[in-house]
């Protein structure tokens, strides 16, 4: 029996059997550009196998403890594989090694907390009785799963944005669709793997790997598929929202993160912590800093420590120890990222560090002299660039902040209670991090944004409330 690392070609994950498929999608090893397996191609046969498989299996009745016990073992054998995991996001995404363990392990607490709150899902008492006339009524509410979620997911975090998809559906009695992203197929086939290992019913999770427009337009045609739960970009989440009826969607979009650097913050700690959350996965996570506001009095010592943090960053092959940053996704997107740098130093902009591309390695780089009408600074540039400009006053770093399409998550470094608790209030996002950067998650936070950022919460209790619906009951005595 081959492991799977030392399989080559992988089918969809279809009712707990794999099934392959004429057409074919290379895989590649984002650092050596080499192809490392084949997945299968879905047709629309296929998603609606999965569709039809998921609907009986939602039929076939799961309890809560049977749910968290699944959970609880699909996160144990996560735990047991994590290096095997590891090296798969190494090279499925170019991950280097240790951010690699620090995913595995996220998304196995992932599931630990879906099973937990699997076990907490509850309605409320209703004081109906209270209304004139209704003394001798009474009434509750019940929670219950929408049913078959097409669960759409992007490259960059492959494992743990799949843990929160299928962690929270599968703990509140749902049954999952999973289209992970084209370019990071494998590791949701080892996942759907470790589930199957660990008792999940068939159909309960079903994996279709392939092209993603075709396979979300059969998706969304499909009037069994009772909610869609998408991570990608803005673009697709509004044609999947626009296209969905009036099924549920939640949506957790993309966005150009803002950090401000107050005057009386501890000016290194804070360009320490802005490198870190600028570069790490090469800058592709939606809440990287890519812009920081730093107070002007400020700047040149903000800007020459961020220097220094940048230039210490090791950068290579992931598969190293001693590597901090690996490549982007493809050389395609290294070279988008490299033209947007091209762009802004033509408009004005001043690389500091970094400016330069080798294939898909993008060097970290800090851009100053950046302004709000260069597209490093009000697109989404989901890339190792990282964007400074000044600020004089309190509330002109707020409005820096609030002028974007998007609304994640944001930061601000300040000791003046006053003025973080006025930014808190004031900046229109899903998060406000007081003196850390809005890279910082943890997993049973919720987590969403507004604007073009989104819709909808995760972390698993929220999206356990997303993937469920209220149900009122009144008894007339
Ligand atoms: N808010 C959040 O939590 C996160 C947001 N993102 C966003 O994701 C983007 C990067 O990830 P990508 O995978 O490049 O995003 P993407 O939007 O290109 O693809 C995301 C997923 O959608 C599929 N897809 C593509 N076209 C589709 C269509 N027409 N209908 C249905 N599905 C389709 C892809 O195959 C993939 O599985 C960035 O914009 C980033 O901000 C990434 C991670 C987390
Ligand atoms: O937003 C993303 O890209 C990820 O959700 C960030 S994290 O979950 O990897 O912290």
């Amino acid at each position: 029996m081959q492991t799977f690392e030392q399989q080559k070609e992988f089918g969809l994950f279809i009712n707990n059997q794999n099934k392959v498929t004429e057409q074919k999608l290379n895989v590649l090893d984002k650092y050596s550009l080499e192809p490392i397996a084949q997945v299968a191609h879905a047709g629309k046969n296929d998603v609606e196998e999965a569709v039809q498989g998921a609907l009986e299996a939602f039929k076939i009745p799961l309890s809560p403890y049977e749910r968290y016990q699944i959970l609880q073992k699909a996160a144990a054998r996560l735990r047991e594989e994590q290096e095997a995991f590891a090296n798969l996001l190494v090279k499925e995404v170019g991950k280097p090694i240790n951010e690699a363990r620090g995913e595995v392990s996220r998304s196995a607490l992932t599931l630990e907390i879906a099973a937990e709150e699997g076990k907490r899902i509850a309605g409320e008492g209703v004081p109906i009785e209270a209304a004139p006339g209704s003394e001798n009524r009474r009434a509750y509410t019940v929670r219950k799963p929408v049913g078959v979620i097409a669960a759409i997911t992007p490259f960059n975090v492959p494992l743990n944005l799949v843990c929160h998809k299928i962690g929270p559906a599968l703990a509140s009695g749902n049954c999952v669709v999973l289209k992970p992203s084209d370019a990071t197929p494998l590791v949701a086939l080892k996942l759907a793997e470790i589930f199957k290992k660990a008792g999940l019913p068939s159909g309960r999770l079903q994996v279709l790997t392939g092209n993603g427009a075709e396979i979300g337009n059969w998706l969304l045609e499909n009037n069994e598929v009772d909610m869609f739960t998408f991570t990608g970009s803005t673009s697709v989440g509004k044609y999947i929202k626009q296209n969905a009826g009036l099924r549920k969607v939640t949506l957790e979009l993309g966005n150009n993160s803002a950090s401000i650097v107050h005057h009386d913050t501890n000016i290194q700690a804070a360009a320490k912590a802005v490198a870190q959350k600028s570069f790490n996965n090469a800058g592709q996570v939606c809440i990287s800093v890519q812009r920081v506001f730093v107070h002007q009095s400020i700047h040149d010592e903000f800007v020459q420590h961020l220097r220094a943090a940048t230039e210490s960053i090791q950068v290579g092959d992931p598969g190293k120890e001693t590597t901090d940053v690996g490549p982007m996704i493809s050389e395609e997107a290294a070279q988008r990222v490299e033209d947007w740098v091209e762009e802004a130093v033509q408009e004005g902009a001043k690389v500091q560090v970094g400016g330069r591309r080798k294939e898909a390695v993008f060097y970290p780089t800090v851009l100053t002299n950046v302004t709000e009408k260069m597209r490093v600074s009000y697109d989404e540039v989901f890339g190792p660039v990282v964007c400074v400009e000044s600020y004089t006053e309190e509330e002109e770093s707020i409005q820096k902040v609030n002028n974007s399409d998007y609304g994640l998550q944001a930061g601000i470094f300040t000791n003046d209670l006053n003025f973080a608790l006025q930014a808190a209030e004031e900046i229109e996002v899903g998060g406000v991090i007081i003196n850390d950067t809005p890279g910082y998650r943890v997993d049973h936070m919720p987590y969403g944004g507004v604007k073009n950022s989104g819709t909808g919460k995760e972390g698993p209790k929220y999206a356990i409330e997303e993937m469920t619906e209220e149900k009122l009951i009144v008894w007339n005595r």
